[in-house]
């Protein structure tokens, strides 16, 4: 499919339509690879998270609900179902957009509009299991009692996501929340929002009921943080960085607002000696350099057994020289630009510190010779480091990989936990007893056995410690947008006995 040379003109959707921002601002979209101006987006300000709130407040209790959060499952599935089938059609299309907007190689953002449909699908079946899980019996100790749960959709809901994997990131979200019955504002990065208001387009063609889902784009100060402060969003879910997250738990907490918070990581990637060393590399380089290391999950810290680091090291400079670096639609493209000038900078920083810090710079660590504008930076391996420098300690987002050596299993657990963050870890080995070892050792809400990445949305996704708390995906996915009910009834004919009656006198 041809680039276009200018990308759809959309307003905020709000209320099943489109309107302008309030204040008649509107911020530049710009494509990293190239650098050129290619259209524009919606600035919402406080003014339209209103409107955005209220209108899903009104969809939330339209008819008592009976259209859509106290609806049967089976209902809001057929709508599910119905986005996934027009992702699909449109998979070309919004690809191409999210490449043109993100920077990312075209392969990817084909591929990550298959799990936005597969994520649609997969939350489709739940909210029509959902009615079958409701008055799930307590057994209780007292035979004049009688408990069960009721699962309900939270309320309205705020979801603000980052600009790495813009449309698959909300529809993490926007799918179970869905699902469960809620209605919802959703607040993507301003880096990146185009395929997220082509989501408000199939929202509207599928007549998915007004107010339901409302789209606003903006700037996080300007959108994103009324909408954290509102005092009729009964939730806030986020995903971005580990400094955000902070100042939206702050927020959130004047209220006692549930949030979930996904956010960012440092993740190590174990490899021991007993190891096919191109097979390792190849995950190694997955696992940094996938949508240029912009990556939660990114295992951007590599500890190599001292037997093999040097043999290691020699083939992962190899395969990373040997990268297609382009124009992120030239077919074959694997590494494709950063996301915006300033994410530029800022890898570029990490990398000069990284160097005046005593490191080594073994491979990368520039702009590629032959891309003059865009904002590409090599795939870049540091060594010579220690504990204590930034390239350690920092999430760099970008395809920046740091190494050290260990020399026993306890060093690498050791090294691999020495870290404020928790989201992911892997391990690579043929000893499968040490890889189940090494899972239960590693501070992590997820590991990787033999590879790096694969997320797949049957299984529970998030992290601990400084990455966050809650899960998305899977059936702990749903839960993050229901709230339970306990229901207990007295049912015996007899009164209860706690008190002496008065006397009738
Ligand atoms: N754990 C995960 O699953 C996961 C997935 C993807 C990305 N991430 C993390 O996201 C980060 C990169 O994304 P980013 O640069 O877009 O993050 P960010 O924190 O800068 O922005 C994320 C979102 O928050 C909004 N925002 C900013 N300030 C706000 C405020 N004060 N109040 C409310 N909203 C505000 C932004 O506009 C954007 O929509 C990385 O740290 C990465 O690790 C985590
Ligand atoms: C979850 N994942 C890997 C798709 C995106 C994280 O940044």
């Amino acid at each position: 499919m041809a680039a276009p040379s200018a990308i759809p003109r959309r307003g905020l959707f709000i209320g099943g339509g489109w309107r302008e921002p309030s204040l008649g601002r509107r911020l530049p979209v710009v494509n990293p690879a190239t650098e050129a101006t290619i259209g524009d987006i919606p600035a919402a300000t406080a003014e339209d998270v209103e409107l955005a709130v209220s209108a899903a407040r009104d969809a939330f209790g339209r008819d008592g609900g009976r259209h859509w959060s106290r609806a049967p499952g089976a209902v809001r599935a057929k709508y599910l179902k119905a986005i996934a089938a027009k992702i699909k059609d449109k998979k070309s299309y919004l690809a191409l957009l999210e490449t043109l907007d993100s920077g990312k190689p075209l392969d990817e953002a084909a591929g990550d509009m298959e799990d936005v449909a597969a994520c649609f699908e997969y939350y489709a079946d739940w909210a029509e299991a959902l009615d079958g899980k409701q008055r799930a019996p307590i057994s209780l100790p007292m035979e004049n009692f009688e408990s069960y749960v009721l699962k309900e959709p939270i309320g309205v809901v705020g979801l603000i996501t980052p600009w790495n994997y813009p449309l698959l990131m909300a529809t993490w979200k926007v799918a179970p929340a869905l699902a469960a019955g809620c209605t919802a504002v959703l607040k993507p990065s301003e880096l990146a929002s185009l395929t997220c208001l082509e989501l408000g387009g199939i929202c509207a063609e599928i007549g998915l009921p007004p107010g339901v889902l409302n789209i606003i784009t903006g700037l996080g100060t300007e959108a994103g943080a009324p909408l954290t402060s509102h005092p009729h969003v009964d939730k806030i879910a986020f995903t971005g960085s580990t400094e955000t997250g902070k100042r939206i738990m702050i927020t959130a907490s004047q209220m006692v607002k549930p949030v979930s918070l996904e956010l960012g990581g440092k993740s190590p990637l174990i490899v021991f000696d007993d190891v096919d060393i191109d097979k390792a590399v190849e995950w190694a380089m997955f696992g940094c350099f996938a949508n240029a290391g912009q990556v939660c999950s990114a295992t951007s810290r590599l500890l190599l057994h001292e037997k093999i680091a040097k043999r290691f090291l020699d083939r992962l400079v190899a395969w990373a020289k040997s990268i297609k670096i382009s124009d992120p639609l030239e077919e074959g493209c694997r590494l494709g630009s950063v996301v915006s000038e300033g994410q530029y900078q800022k890898i570029m920083k990490f990398i000069s510190t990284a160097r005046c810090e005593g490191a080594t710079i073994l491979s990368g660590g520039a702009r590629p010779q032959h891309l003059k504008r865009g904002f590409f930076i090599e795939p870049t391996i540091i060594t010579n480091v220690s504990t204590s420098m930034q390239i350690w300690r920092e999430e760099v987002f970008g395809p920046v990989i740091c190494v050290k050596e260990f020399r026993t299993e306890r060093e690498a657990v050791e090294l691999a936990n020495d870290t404020h963050y928790g989201l992911a870890g892997a391990v690579i080995s043929n000893d499968l007893e040490r890889c189940e070892r090494i899972s239960k050792a590693i501070q992590s809400g997820i590991v990787w056995i033999n590879c790096s990445q694969p997320c797949f949305v049957q299984a529970p996704w998030g992290g601990n410690k400084r990455s966050g708390f809650g899960r998305e995906l899977g059936q702990w996915g749903l839960d993050n947008y229901l709230s339970v009910k306990q229901v207990t009834k007295y049912c015996s004919d007899e009164p209860y006995g706690w008190y002496r009656p008065p006397s009738k006198l």
